[in-house]
Protein backbone atom coordinates (compact mmCIF):
# COMPACT_ATOMS: atom_id res chain seq x y z
CA UNK A 1 0.00 0.00 0.00
CA UNK A 2 1.38 3.62 -0.82
CA UNK A 3 1.89 6.37 1.83
CA UNK A 4 -1.32 8.14 0.08
CA UNK A 5 -3.68 4.58 -0.25
CA UNK A 6 -2.80 4.78 3.95
CA UNK A 7 -3.56 8.35 4.34
CA UNK A 8 -6.81 7.71 2.32
CA UNK A 9 -7.63 4.69 4.01
CA UNK A 10 -6.96 6.35 7.48
CA UNK A 11 -8.33 10.04 6.84
CA UNK A 12 -12.01 8.49 5.84
CA UNK A 13 -12.56 5.01 7.35
CA UNK A 14 -16.31 4.22 7.21
CA UNK A 15 -16.71 5.49 3.14
CA UNK A 16 -19.68 4.61 1.94
CA UNK A 17 -20.35 4.62 -1.92
CA UNK A 18 -23.71 6.05 -3.15
CA UNK A 19 -24.46 6.46 -6.80
CA UNK A 20 -26.68 8.60 -8.68
CA UNK A 21 -28.42 9.08 -12.45
CA UNK A 22 -28.66 12.07 -14.39
CA UNK A 23 -31.14 10.54 -16.49
CA UNK A 24 -31.33 12.17 -19.48
CA UNK A 25 -34.40 12.80 -22.81
CA UNK A 26 -34.98 15.56 -25.34
CA UNK A 27 -32.58 18.11 -24.03
CA UNK A 28 -33.93 17.30 -20.37
CA UNK A 29 -32.74 15.44 -16.93
CA UNK A 30 -34.78 13.98 -14.15
CA UNK A 31 -35.10 15.51 -10.79
CA UNK A 32 -36.77 13.99 -7.84
CA UNK A 33 -37.57 15.61 -4.82
CA UNK A 34 -36.94 12.72 -1.39
CA UNK A 35 -39.58 11.56 0.99
CA UNK A 36 -36.85 10.50 3.66
CA UNK A 37 -35.22 10.81 5.84
CA UNK A 38 -37.03 13.69 7.81
CA UNK A 39 -34.08 15.92 7.65
CA UNK A 40 -33.62 15.57 3.66
CA UNK A 41 -37.06 15.00 2.62
CA UNK A 42 -38.48 17.89 0.46
CA UNK A 43 -34.53 18.37 -1.39
CA UNK A 44 -34.24 17.51 -4.69
CA UNK A 45 -31.52 15.22 -5.89
CA UNK A 46 -31.03 12.46 -8.76
CA UNK A 47 -32.17 9.27 -8.35
CA UNK A 48 -29.93 6.57 -6.99
CA UNK A 49 -28.57 5.30 -3.54
CA UNK A 50 -25.92 3.46 -1.59
CA UNK A 51 -24.33 0.34 -4.07
CA UNK A 52 -24.56 -2.71 -2.06
CA UNK A 53 -21.80 -5.07 -1.67
CA UNK A 54 -20.56 -7.06 -4.98
CA UNK A 55 -22.62 -4.63 -6.86
CA UNK A 56 -20.29 -2.24 -9.36
CA UNK A 57 -21.78 0.91 -10.23
CA UNK A 58 -23.94 0.76 -12.91
CA UNK A 59 -25.29 -1.99 -11.70
CA UNK A 60 -26.29 -0.32 -8.33
CA UNK A 61 -27.42 2.55 -11.25
CA UNK A 62 -30.30 0.31 -12.82
CA UNK A 63 -31.40 -1.33 -9.39
CA UNK A 64 -31.68 1.78 -7.70
CA UNK A 65 -33.85 2.96 -10.66
CA UNK A 66 -35.92 0.06 -10.72
CA UNK A 67 -36.91 0.31 -7.35
CA UNK A 68 -37.41 4.35 -6.97
CA UNK A 69 -38.83 4.66 -10.46
CA UNK A 70 -39.84 1.41 -12.07
CA UNK A 71 -37.27 1.94 -15.33
CA UNK A 72 -34.85 0.32 -17.06
CA UNK A 73 -31.59 2.82 -17.56
CA UNK A 74 -27.98 2.50 -19.83
CA UNK A 75 -25.64 3.77 -17.80
CA UNK A 76 -22.68 6.42 -19.82
CA UNK A 77 -20.55 8.25 -18.51
CA UNK A 78 -19.36 9.48 -15.40
CA UNK A 79 -20.46 13.49 -14.98
CA UNK A 80 -19.54 16.48 -12.74
CA UNK A 81 -16.71 15.66 -9.46
CA UNK A 82 -17.10 12.93 -7.21
CA UNK A 83 -17.95 14.58 -4.02
CA UNK A 84 -18.04 13.61 -0.15
CA UNK A 85 -21.79 14.09 1.79
CA UNK A 86 -21.37 16.76 4.71
CA UNK A 87 -20.59 14.44 7.69
CA UNK A 88 -18.17 12.38 5.42
CA UNK A 89 -19.90 8.96 5.73
CA UNK A 90 -20.95 8.87 1.74
CA UNK A 91 -18.82 9.36 -1.58
CA UNK A 92 -21.33 10.24 -4.44
CA UNK A 93 -20.63 9.20 -8.12
CA UNK A 94 -22.82 10.75 -10.67
CA UNK A 95 -23.79 9.12 -14.15
CA UNK A 96 -25.20 10.02 -17.61
CA UNK A 97 -27.93 7.32 -18.03
CA UNK A 98 -30.63 7.10 -20.53
CA UNK A 99 -34.34 5.36 -20.06
CA UNK A 100 -34.30 2.36 -22.20
CA UNK A 101 -37.97 0.86 -20.83
CA UNK A 102 -40.56 2.10 -18.93
CA UNK A 103 -41.58 5.55 -17.58
CA UNK A 104 -40.45 6.97 -14.54
CA UNK A 105 -42.78 7.14 -11.83
CA UNK A 106 -42.58 8.28 -8.06
CA UNK A 107 -42.56 4.88 -6.93
CA UNK A 108 -39.99 4.87 -3.65
CA UNK A 109 -38.24 7.36 -1.80
CA UNK A 110 -39.43 10.06 -4.20
CA UNK A 111 -42.94 12.16 -4.23
CA UNK A 112 -42.28 14.22 -7.24
CA UNK A 113 -40.34 14.03 -10.47
CA UNK A 114 -39.47 17.18 -12.47
CA UNK A 115 -37.67 16.86 -16.06
CA UNK A 116 -35.61 20.31 -16.06
CA UNK A 117 -33.22 21.99 -19.22
CA UNK A 118 -30.15 22.23 -18.19
CA UNK A 119 -29.66 26.00 -17.05
CA UNK A 120 -33.14 27.35 -17.00
CA UNK A 121 -34.08 29.10 -13.68
CA UNK A 122 -36.61 26.53 -12.58
CA UNK A 123 -33.61 24.15 -11.79
CA UNK A 124 -31.83 26.55 -9.18
CA UNK A 125 -35.37 27.15 -7.89
CA UNK A 126 -35.56 24.23 -6.44
CA UNK A 127 -33.64 23.45 -3.06
CA UNK A 128 -31.09 20.31 -4.08
CA UNK A 129 -29.02 18.35 -1.77
CA UNK A 130 -25.61 20.41 -1.18
CA UNK A 131 -23.74 18.30 -3.05
CA UNK A 132 -25.80 18.47 -6.30
CA UNK A 133 -24.67 21.53 -6.43
CA UNK A 134 -21.37 20.76 -8.59
CA UNK A 135 -23.20 18.28 -10.56
CA UNK A 136 -25.54 21.23 -11.50
CA UNK A 137 -22.62 23.25 -12.30
CA UNK A 138 -20.97 20.37 -14.51
CA UNK A 139 -24.25 19.87 -16.83
CA UNK A 140 -24.04 23.84 -17.28
CA UNK A 141 -20.52 23.52 -18.23
CA UNK A 142 -20.08 25.52 -15.54
CA UNK A 143 -16.35 24.15 -13.74
CA UNK A 144 -16.40 26.35 -10.26
CA UNK A 145 -12.71 25.58 -9.85
CA UNK A 146 -12.04 27.19 -13.15
CA UNK A 147 -13.59 30.97 -13.63
CA UNK A 148 -12.57 30.92 -17.40
CA UNK A 149 -14.45 28.12 -18.10
CA UNK A 150 -17.90 29.98 -17.38
CA UNK A 151 -16.78 32.37 -19.75
CA UNK A 152 -15.99 30.15 -22.37
CA UNK A 153 -19.27 27.56 -22.46
CA UNK A 154 -21.10 31.01 -22.82
CA UNK A 155 -19.31 31.48 -25.99
CA UNK A 156 -20.22 28.31 -27.38
CA UNK A 157 -23.39 29.36 -29.37
CA UNK A 158 -25.05 29.20 -32.65
CA UNK A 159 -24.44 32.77 -33.78
CA UNK A 160 -22.27 33.63 -31.11
N1 LIG B 1 -29.67 9.12 -4.23
C1 LIG B 1 -28.95 10.24 -4.06
N2 LIG B 1 -28.34 10.45 -2.86
C2 LIG B 1 -27.64 11.59 -2.74
C3 LIG B 1 -27.51 12.52 -3.80
N3 LIG B 1 -26.76 13.58 -3.36
C4 LIG B 1 -26.44 13.33 -2.07
O1 LIG B 1 -25.79 14.03 -1.31
N4 LIG B 1 -26.98 12.10 -1.70
C5 LIG B 1 -26.87 11.52 -0.36
C6 LIG B 1 -28.18 11.45 0.38
C7 LIG B 1 -27.95 10.29 1.31
O2 LIG B 1 -27.25 10.77 2.45
C8 LIG B 1 -27.04 9.38 0.51
C9 LIG B 1 -27.75 8.34 -0.30
O3 LIG B 1 -28.71 7.76 0.42
P1 LIG B 1 -30.07 7.16 -0.17
O4 LIG B 1 -31.05 7.30 0.93
O5 LIG B 1 -30.44 7.76 -1.49
O6 LIG B 1 -29.63 5.68 -0.42
P2 LIG B 1 -30.57 4.41 -0.53
O7 LIG B 1 -31.62 4.68 -1.58
O8 LIG B 1 -29.67 3.24 -0.73
O9 LIG B 1 -31.27 4.44 0.88
P3 LIG B 1 -31.77 3.27 1.84
O10 LIG B 1 -32.44 2.27 0.95
O11 LIG B 1 -30.56 2.79 2.55
O12 LIG B 1 -32.72 4.04 2.74
O13 LIG B 1 -26.36 10.21 -0.43
C10 LIG B 1 -28.15 12.29 -5.03
O14 LIG B 1 -28.09 13.06 -6.00
N5 LIG B 1 -28.87 11.12 -5.11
Amino acid sequence: MTRTSAAHERDRPEQRAVVAAVIERDGRFLAARRTAPPALAGRWEFPGGKTEPGEDDPAALRRECREELGVEIAVGPQVGPVYLVPGGTFEVRTYRAVLVAGEPAPIESHDELRWLVPGSPEVRELDWLEGDYVILDALEGVDRQDPESAADSALIRPNG
